[in-house]
């Protein structure tokens, strides 16, 4: 069967499984507001960005279904919508003014934690993986955004075939190394080794790291920010995992239990040294800047109290090797 125009060739019958069952997507549907995707592949976290997806938290709520927000509940929290939306603008204001173009998927009241777009879709070399939250209330956001996405031209290049993944749970290394975390409630054995297998099938290098779902998503406690170098939560990441890292060439920054509880591992990086970060991190900010990074803080609370930070609130839709 040829694929449907845009889906990404990658060889394998899981993906014709896929086009059948989203179809539907390649026709008629409304795209993002206005900007056609010239490109759609990300091969490493730490490229320079180009375009990324965003949405705006309209509908913020805090569910419940994390144990950051859980906590924040237990303290009294309340989101506030207009001061969201406040530090969500910022934050599209520090994107754009690092030349990173930002496309909006439409906000839904069925929807709210969308703005963490980074969980329902992941775009990795070959084009957009369309992954399988678990969370209840976050099932739709998957379809949601690859109806946008295709509307704009973004390829589909696989998706999950059985269990559950999040894109939390996926880091995207460096090419040839891709992390799967996998907690078995977000991300289960089935959605963790469906998503191996994609990255295997192009002869990727992958590690599945096994955690206690009391942490949500691997990039709470993971995440990339420059070429060989990642900051880590050295406290609740296991040896095993931190010898893999050694093995495969990763340097880490030890970031402790209580920063990354305030999302002091979930920067994200612009490429290029030049990172995007919530403040509040102020130890492991000065760490990265004594290094030579350059690194944009960004009053975020609206967002970390409900479990994420800058990593959470974007999805890379393309990066171009410096
Ligand atoms: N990648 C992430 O860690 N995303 C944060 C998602 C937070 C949201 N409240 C959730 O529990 O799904």
């Amino acid at each position: 069967m040829e694929p449907a125009a845009g889906v990404a060739r990658l060889g394998s019958d899981n993906k014709n499984r896929c086009l059948m069952k989203l179809d539907f997507l390649t026709h008629g549907e409304r795209g993002l507001a206005g900007l056609r995707l010239q490109r759609c592949h990300v091969s490493s976290e730490t490229d320079r960005l180009t375009d990324v997806l965003l949405c705006q938290p309209t509908f913020l709520e805090p569910v419940p279904c994390c144990s950051v927000t859980q906590e924040s509940l237990r303290d009294g929290f309340a989101t506030s919508v207009p001061q969201a939306l406040v530090q969500h603008r910022a934050l599209q204001a520090a994107l754009e003014r690092a030349g990173v173009r930002c496309h909006f998927l439409e906000p839904d009241p069925a929807m709210p934690d969308m703005c963490f777009t980074r969980d329902a879709l992941v775009t990795t070399p070959w084009g957009l993986f369309a992954l399988n939250p678990a969370a209840g209330h976050r099932q739709a956001e998957a379809v949601h955004a690859l109806k946008a996405l295709r509307g704009i031209g973004a390829p589909l290049a696989a998706c999950v075939q059985r269990g559950t993944a999040e894109g939390g749970d996926i880091a995207i290394v460096k090419p040839g190394l891709v992390i799967i975390g996998c907690s078995g409630e977000r991300t289960n054995e089935d959605g963790a080794e469906s998503v191996a297998e994609v990255f295997r099938g192009q002869g990727w290098d992958v590690i599945v790291y096994r955690f206690d779902q009391h942490f949500l998503h691997l990039d709470t406690q993971f995440a990339m920010v420059g070429d060989g170098l990642a900051l880590a939560c050295t406290d609740v990441l296991s040896d095993a995992f931190l010898a893999d890292l050694a093995r495969f060439g990763i340097e880490t920054i030890a970031v402790s239990y209580k920063e990354a509880r305030s999302l002091g591992c979930n920067m994200l990086s612009l490429g290029d040294r030049r990172l995007l970060a919530s403040e509040d991190n102020d130890r492991v900010i000065a760490e990265l800047r004594t290094r030579g990074y350059q690194v944009e803080t960004l009053a975020l609370d609206q967002f970390t109290r409900c479990g994420g930070g800058v990593h959470c609130l974007t999805m890379p839709l393309a990066r171009v090797a410096a």
